[in-house]
């Protein structure tokens, strides 16, 4: 299965904040959907998920018109969604009779998902009731429920301690490897770069970075070195670089502890390492520059 945004505007009043969004999405590759606080991130899972339209643009699950409500779709909003003054374990059956399953098999999975995620003592509480943590866990119980083909989980992580965050990470893989279709929408770089094959990277209603997570970052390390030299502060280095080494490579940024250079057209590693030597530095790190998705999005779309 794929699911596909093509060409999608929206405008809220005479304010455009979607200029043309495409993101693609296939089973068992799941996709990091980023951006900066309104980027337009929650505006396109919306249309995706048809609670309101765009104004152009179309939504597409293997090539024809998707339509959310034929679908079994679980959906974690930015805002939670359940009522705060009713039973857990009550509103999750009564959500999963309004997905069209019979009341015996949804409580039965409703349990098995309160189960997993460790909140089977809070099934008779209203959800108010509960610390927040455990009031995500229900949300995300609700997600779970019935085997949904299509996920969206944004801020999924949101609340959770790092015990209950590893008993979300072993479902997410599970639902990666079950080959069902996940987009990711999380601030938290990290789950993006443990889960997700594919990145789209949204700026101001725009994408300005989308495709293979691995290759994006080979792109952004290429020609790219990380130095540093024995007693020596990188502040000190810098100012060595920027006399010795001009004609070899530029600094990209000064770090606490060593520079990310870049090297100059026609330019190697080879080169680097004699001027080095030639000037008698000691190395203490010399490699290639891998980047982290933090660093790819702060360089993207952060404030130059
Ligand atoms: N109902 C609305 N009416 C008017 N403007 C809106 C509405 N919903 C969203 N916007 C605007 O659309 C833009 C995109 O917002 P959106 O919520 O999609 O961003 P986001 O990427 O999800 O941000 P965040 O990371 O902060 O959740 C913002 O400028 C926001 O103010």
């Amino acid at each position: 299965m794929n699911l596909e945004v093509k060409d999608l505007y929206k405008s809220f009043g005479k304010t455009e904040v979607l200029h043309g969004i495409n993101l693609y999405v296939e089973s068992g590759r799941p996709l990091g959907l980023l951006g900066r606080n309104g980027a337009g991130k929650t505006t396109t899972i919306r249309i995706i998920m048809d609670l309101f339209s765009g104004n152009s643009g179309e939504i597409l699950l293997d090539g024809k018109k998707f339509i959310p409500k034929n679908h079994k779709i679980g959906y974690l909003p930015e805002e939670r969604g359940l009522y705060p003054k009713k039973k857990t374990l009550e509103q999750l059956i009564y959500l999963g009779e309004l997905r069209g399953f019979n009341k015996k098999e949804v409580k039965e999975d409703a349990l098995y998902w309160f189960k997993r995620l460790g909140i089977e003592e809070y099934k008779d509480k209203k959800l108010e009731t509960l610390s927040k943590g455990n009031q995500q866990k229900v949300q995300l119980a609700s997600v779970f429920l019935g085997r949904p083909e299509i996920i969206i989980l944004d801020e999924p992580f949101s609340g959770l301690d790092p015990i209950n965050s590893q008993i979300l990470k072993d479902i997410i893989f599970e639902i990666i490897n079950d080959n069902r279709i996940l987009i990711f929408s999380s601030h938290q770089m990290n789950y993006v770069e443990e889960f997700c094959e594919e990145i789209a990277l949204i700026d101001k209603g725009d994408i300005v970075l989308s495709g293979d997570l691995n290759r994006i970052k080979e792109e952004y390390g290429k020609d790219r070195l990380t130095i540093s030299i024995v007693d020596l502060q990188s502040r000190d280095l810098k100012d060595i670089f920027i006399e010795k080494f001009k004609d070899i490579a530029h600094i990209v940024e000064t770090r606490k502890d060593y520079l990310i250079i870049e090297l100059l057209d026609g330019k190697s590693k080879k080169d680097l390492l004699e001027k080095i030597i030639e000037l008698d530095l000691d190395i203490d790190m010399f490699s290639n520059y891998k980047p982290k998705l933090s660093d790819i999005f702060v360089e993207r779309v952060g404030d130059k």
